[in-house]
């Protein structure tokens, strides 16, 4: 149903808060990154948005595993590592998320690694076509690409791949993850704060014009006037209002701000810089999606650090004000 109420679609969310968490690592590696829910809600993020008149609901009423739905096995495909139990995962995390847009709340993703963002694009995408007949516009803050196919991926990492299924570039998919229906198209997707693109990512971004604002055109033209191009970039048709989702991995901030992640680099996002991006964004009325990223608490020794910015960035696209 195609609304001739342009902005009838921010009545999805003002008060009310779906939080799913995500307590996987199968898309990477290292150990750890499971447990950034829990780190997450010991350091009090529920109390924190109830503190801002939001009523949260907490999906399940629990910190979600998904193991008991895990195979018995998965063999990688290729160099494709746990092409099954991240598929898996990612579908049922889709039915929560568009659950949760699909009555009206926000949709806030706590993981977990950022392979999880399949399922959180493709159930709020959904929920958005379905109500409000639009497209869901998508900000992705990281310091990595993650928009690797299963044929170039170098790692076999599916965290590093999630946009190639959202987007569609994988023409022949892999056994666990068929299921995927491209719902993002290149023209609704942006990116802040990109610094360790591999090759194969940048042929990619090039074949299909993808926007994309890495650390350079944040130091050339600050994070104010960048934020404000990849809003406008993400305006162009229609009324100019469509929903966002804002995606962010931890790891875009720069490492002396961020340090518990799986695959930090240098030269990123500042505290501020990170803030301000979910502050702007927040203030555009147009955010319905958040995804808080790869902190993962076993790396470090301060993760607590790391737990906090998180928790502090979440607030800030809620509309925590600094006044
Ligand atoms: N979500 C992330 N932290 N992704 C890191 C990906 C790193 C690298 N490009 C890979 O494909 O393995
Ligand atoms: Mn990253
Ligand atoms: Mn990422």
């Amino acid at each position: 149903m195609a609304l001739d109420n342009a902005s009838e679609w921010k009545y999805i969310s003002k008060r009310d808060i779906g939080v799913t968490c995500v307590a996987f690592s199968g898309g990477q590696p290292r150990e750890g990154v499971d447990m950034g829910p829990e780190y997450v809600l010991k350091a009090n993020l529920i109390q924190q948005l109830q503190d801002m008149n939001f009523n949260v609901m907490l999906t399940d009423n629990k910190i979600h595993t998904y193991k008991e739905f895990f195979p018995e096995s998965d063999q990688p495909i290729g160099i494709v590592k746990r092409p099954r139990t991240v598929g898996v995962v990612n579908k049922i995390l889709t039915k929560q998320v568009y659950s949760h847009a699909k009555e009206g709340r926000l949709a806030l993703q706590i993981g977990g690694d950022h392979s999880m963002a399949i399922g959180t694009i493709s159930g709020m995408s959904q929920a958005i076509k379905e109500r409000f007949g639009r497209d869901l516009k998508v900000i992705w803050v990281d310091a990595h690409a993650d928009i690797h196919t299963v044929e170039s991926t170098e790692s076999g990492n599916l965290h590093g791949m999630p946009l190639s299924f959202l987007l569609g570039l994988v023409k022949k998919s892999i056994e666990g993850l068929e299921w995927i229906e491209p719902c993002l198209k290149p023209q609704n997707l942006t990116y802040i704060g990109l610094r360790d693109v591999d090759k194969a990512e940048k042929e990619i971004l090039k074949k299909y014009n993808i926007k994309a604002f890495s650390m350079h055109e944040i130091d050339r033209y600050g994070i104010g006037q960048v934020v404000d191009m990849a809003i406008d970039y993400l305006s162009q048709d229609g009324d100019g209002q469509g929903p966002i989702h804002l995606s962010f991995d931890i790891d875009a901030l720069d490492p002396s701000v961020a340090a518990s992640t799986g695959t930090p680099v240098r030269g990123g996002l500042t505290f501020r810089e990170g803030h301000y991006i979910c502050e702007a964004l927040h203030k555009t009325g147009r955010l319905v999606g958040l995804d808080m990223v790869e902190v993962n608490p076993a790396i470090g020794n301060h993760c607590e650090d790391t737990v906090t910015v998180g928790c502090s960035l979440i607030r800030a696209a809620f509309g925590e004000s600094l006044l």
